[in-house]
């Protein structure tokens, strides 16, 4: 067996939310949980926080059947191996990658994820921007970092968030462990932020991942944040520049939904070693 004969992969982030890219158009890979957390590990594997895999919507099972089977559906899974319904950094890689790769034209696509489509634009200027759909409150929560209580709004960006706007000190939280949550109001667990507003339209956030653990930016994240920031102004509708710690994104809610626009970087790639792909 030659060294490096296994699935070819490429790297690439979103404001250093980083992902392994695997095209898979047949869905020929059998993308096992333990092959996820292998690939995503930092030492024994490539190293990111999540998994994007291209595949034609006709090709994976579980698409939602609103999304046409020649679609490109980004498969997403966290680090930890689970599945999440939609990843706003990974769509922006993932339309990087397709317009690069010359599997599609620049300009709009759509991109199927397990919360439905998701239309993109890709700018001239490297940044792409993503039709986030609804970004919608649906309660008041709270939870708990270093001995502090800290309550939020439990925003549904087709993945679950926990949003909490003050006027924290993020640089004294410590993200090493999971903030508790209620898990009445997030049976599936939650993504959870840290937002402060800095007057006008901008604000910073730190940001514990579902399924990864704290991430350098979150984009379905900087979204909750965004509607969180609004909902704590007394608005509806807004725009947000959130600046996280891997970059800066821009978002905008509307009545009709949202939209994250922000850089998409690819970074190299190759192939894996057939050896190790059959034992990570
Ligand atoms: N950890 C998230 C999925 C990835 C979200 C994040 N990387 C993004 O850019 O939206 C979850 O389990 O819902």
């Amino acid at each position: 067996m030659h060294a490096f004969a296994g699935p070819e992969y490429i790297k690439g982030h979103g404001t250093q939310n980083d992902f392994v890219i695997l095209p898979d158009p047949d869905g020929e890979l059998e993308l096992t949980e333990h092959r996820v957390r292998a690939l995503c590990d930092r030492q024994r594997g490539l190293g990111a926080d999540g998994v994007l895999r291209v595949i034609r919507a006709a090709n994976l099972p579980d698409a939602p059947a609103d999304v046409a089977g020649d679609v490109w559906f980004m498969d997403y899974r966290n680090a930890d191996g689970s599945i999440a319904e939609m990843c706003g950094n990974g769509v922006r890689v993932f339309a990087r990658y397709l317009v690069e790769s010359g599997l599609a034209e620049p300009g709009e696509l759509p991109v199927g994820t397990r919360a439905g489509i998701r239309p993109v634009r890709t700018h001239d200027d490297g940044r792409v921007t993503v039709e986030m759909g609804q970004a919608k409150i649906f309660g008041e929560s709270d939870t708990a970092v270093s001995g502090q209580v800290f309550s939020g709004v439990a925003v549904d960006v087709g993945n679950p968030h926990l949003a909490c706007v003050g006027d924290h000190d993020l640089d004294a939280l410590d993200l090493e462990t999971a903030p508790p949550h209620d898990e009445h109001l997030f049976p599936d667990g939650v993504n959870v932020e840290f937002v402060r507003p800095l007057g006008g339209d901008e604000v910073r956030m730190r940001v514990h991942e579902r399924g990864v653990g704290e991430t350098r930016s979150c984009g379905t994240g900087t979204v909750a944040a965004t509607a969180a920031a609004l909902h704590a102004a007394g608005q509806m509708t807004g725009r947000r520049i959130v600046y996280v710690p891997g970059g800066t994104v821009e978002v905008e809610i509307t009545a009709d939904g949202s939209t994250l626009t922000g850089p998409a970087v690819l970074v190299g790639g190759g192939r894996l070693d057939a050896g190790w792909w059959q034992n990570p």
